[in-house]
Order: C-alpha cells, then sequence, then structure tokens
C-alpha cells in the first residue's frame, strides 16, 4: 500500500487548523511572507500551533526571510519544519535548528535534477508552478511530465491541486506527499471545509486503491 501524504498550506487561523487535523492532514502550513493574502504574524501562528492536536506538523513557510527574522519566529512560534519558497541558497535554508523543504518553481528550460541536487541538506524538494512575479500559492498547476526521474529527495508535490485533480496527479507523479492551499479555500486566506475533507478523502482513495 502507498500512503500519500498531505499538507494543507495557507492556514491563517485556528478553525482552519483544527478543520485540517480533523480532516487527517498530516502537516500545515504557516506562511510567515508579508506580501501573501495568507500571511500569518508570530502571535497568531503561536495560537495556532497551540490548538493543534499531536502529530500534525507544523511547517513555517519562508519568501527570502533574513535569518534572524527566521529566528524571532522561531524563538516564539514551535515551528517543526522550515520551508524555503524564495530564492534562498542552500546556506542560507541550513543552521536554522529545523529540518528544511526547499521549493522549486518548474520551468521546462531548468535543469530540476541538478537543482534539486543543490539542496543535499533538504528533508524533502517541493514542486511547485512558476508564474513570473509571484512565489507560490498561485492555485496554477505544471506540466508534471517536466518532473526528472532520480530525484535525490522525497518529492512534495504542488501548485494548482484540488480535489478534483489530486488522484490524477498522485498517480502520474507518485509523490511522498501533496500540498494545497488555493484548491482547498473559500476565499484567500480561508478554507472551505468541505474541499478540505474531500482533498483528503481522494488523497486516502488513492492510498488504498495502488
Ligand atoms: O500562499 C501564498 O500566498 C504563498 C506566497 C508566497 C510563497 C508561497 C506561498 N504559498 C505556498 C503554498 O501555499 C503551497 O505550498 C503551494 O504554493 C501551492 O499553492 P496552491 O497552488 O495554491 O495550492
Amino acid at each position: 500500500m502507498t500512503i500519500v501524504r498531505s499538507k494543507i498550506c495557507g492556514i491563517t487561523c485556528v478553525a482552519d487548523a483544527l478543520l485540517a487535523a480533523e480532516a487527517g492532514a498530516d502537516a500545515i502550513g504557516l506562511v510567515f511572507y508579508a506580501k501573501s493574502p495568507r500571511a500569518v504574524n508570530p502571535e497568531q501562528a503561536r495560537a495556532i500551533v497551540a490548538a493543534l492536536p499531536p502529530f500534525v506538523t507544523t511547517v513555517g513557510l519562508f519568501v527570502n526571510a533574513g535569518r534572524e527574522e527566521i529566528q524571532q519566529v522561531l524563538r516564539s512560534v514551535p515551528l517543526d519544519i522550515l520551508q524555503f519558497h524564495g530564492d534562498e541558497e542552500p546556506q542560507a535554508c541550513e543552521g536554522h535548528g529545523r529540518p528544511y523543504f526547499k521549493a522549486l518553481r518548474v520551468r521546462a528550460e531548468d535543469d530540476l535534477l541538478a537543482l534539486a541536487k543543490k539542496y543535499a541538506s533538504a528533508q524533502a524538494i517541493l514542486l511547485d508552478a512558476y508564474v513570473p512575479g509571484l512565489h507560490g500559492g498561485t492555485g496554477e498547476r505544471f506540466d508534471w511530465s517536466l518532473i526528472p526521474a532520480g530525484l535525490p529527495k522525497p518529492l512534495i508535490l504542488a501548485g494548482g491541486l484540488a480535489p478534483h485533480n489530486v488522484r490524477e496527479a498522485i498517480a502520474q507523479v507518485r509523490p511522498y506527499a501533496v500540498d494545497v492551499s488555493g484548491g482547498v479555500e473559500a476565499s484567500k486566506g480561508r478554507k472551505d471545509a468541505e474541499k478540505v475533507r474531500e482533498f483528503i478523502r481522494q488523497v486516502r482513495l488513492v492510498d488504498t486503491t495502488m
């Protein structure tokens, strides 16, 4: 049986965090990027993390943040993992006292395998759509056939996933985990209970049929 994990990203309030946890999400993502409509501040994030039941991994997402900014968040919010969603070099992702995921935005002209190999210290590589001028949370999917074989780390698939396409995505890509934000929202920054439940139901359906 293949288990595919799921992460619900862009959680902005306790109610949505509990919704994700109760629906069976393995992880939630908190966006520490002020320009995002899903941004949270450390105080909001602390309240969200404190409300979660055990065994739900908390991922803090940063975009080209300074080392001190990240450390300041970590001093007040007990995050399990960091996710770097900007143009950070490996050195900028390391040394924070947490494992990290590196997000790479997929463009046909890039050598994804070489890029992924650069992040040898990452716990996983997250692949997302490339949309000029935006770092993530675009709701756009990318051409999954561009994903090279032999990625050196577990693959987290993101970008435009939703209840209606996540099974197809898993069947084609066989990722370690799937990551969703816009595809389970009612409005920017707020999750839709039915979409969250259906997304995770679809992921689990694949678990038993692959
Ligand atoms: O959510 C944002 O606004 C955001 C802004 C800047 C960088 C990353 C951001 N979000 C990352 C994610 O929520 C997901 O990991 C990923 O991009 C998938 O998002 P979606 O296509 O909306 O499912």
